[in-house]
């Protein structure tokens, strides 16, 4: 679903972003953890072709599409339905003016998806919100709330890989957990792949299969999250490690 070869993305000439290798398939998930400012929310974007006044090198296919070559159309088809992008704070790009329902039924009819209150209803029961949400504004509901609709519009619109970061930044506790374990449940049952970027190495280790650890925008160590996390071989990781509470 995703395959990254030897990215390297500066800007201005400054080297903030250097993945030899990234690969995530159906089902799998993979995530990337560093300190602010290692590179991280950078690599995901441009992932999608959404990096502005950045030079990129390298190859980046997602959902079989050479986004570094593909046409402006295939772009869009890539990033607004088979490939959707959770971000820190969604209500800033979800606008104040539009009921939340009305912004999903346009979403899924401009990709030709099934619009009907039935399928709307469903996506977001599936992340634990209830129906009522489509009637009510972006500015009504909370930070937790917004990330957890652009996950159901994605349902929605049968996206095949979520990319999401710092998924659950916004929201406490227990709707943390809630969420991460939507997002575990939507990769098994529907084989959807997850590439996430986060600080938290303790929500990594329970959803990730493998994990990249990015500083200065290089990529100091990568391998299976159980691996990564009870005998990491990078200093910069263990400290990572031993900054969580
Ligand atoms: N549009 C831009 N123009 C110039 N430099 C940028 C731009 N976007 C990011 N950078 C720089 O690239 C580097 C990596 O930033 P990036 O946002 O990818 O880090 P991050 O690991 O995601 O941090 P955070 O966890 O705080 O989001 C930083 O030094 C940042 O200042």
């Amino acid at each position: 679903m995703i395959e990254v070869r030897d990215l390297q993305v500066r800007y201005g000439g400054r080297l903030v972003a250097d993945v030899p290798v990234l690969d995530v398939g159906a089902g799998e998930c993979v995530a990337i953890v560093g300190e602010s400012g290692s590179g991280k929310s950078t690599t995901l974007l441009a992932l999608l072709g959404l990096t502005e006044n950045a030079e990129i090198s390298g190859q980046i296919g997602v959902c079989g599409v050479d986004v570094l070559t593909a046409s402006p159309r295939a772009l869009r088809e890539i990033r607004g339905a088979r490939a959707a992008l959770v971000m820190q704070s969604p209500q800033a790009a979800l606008g104040p003016a539009t009921r939340l329902g009305v912004l999903m039924r346009r979403a899924l009819k401009l990709h030709g998806r099934d619009a009907s209150g039935a399928n709307m209803a469903k996506a977001v029961e599936e992340v634990l919100l209830d129906r009522e949400i489509l009637r009510r504004y972006p500015h009504e509901i909370s930070g937790g709330q917004a990330q957890r609709f652009a996950i159901a519009l994605a349902i929605a619109l049968g996206a095949e890989v979520i990319l999401a970061d710092e998924p659950t930044s916004a929201l406490d506790v227990t709707v943390q957990a809630e969420v991460v374990g939507v997002l575990r449940r939507l990769r098994e049952e529907r084989g959807l792949a997850l590439l996430l970027v986060s600080h938290d190495l303790a929500l990594v280790s329970t959803i990730a299969d493998r994990v990249l650890v990015m500083k200065d925008g290089a990529v100091v160590e990568s391998g299976p999250a159980a691996g990564v996390l009870a005998e990491p071989s990078h200093p910069y990781t263990r400290e990572l490690l031993e900054a969580l509470p």
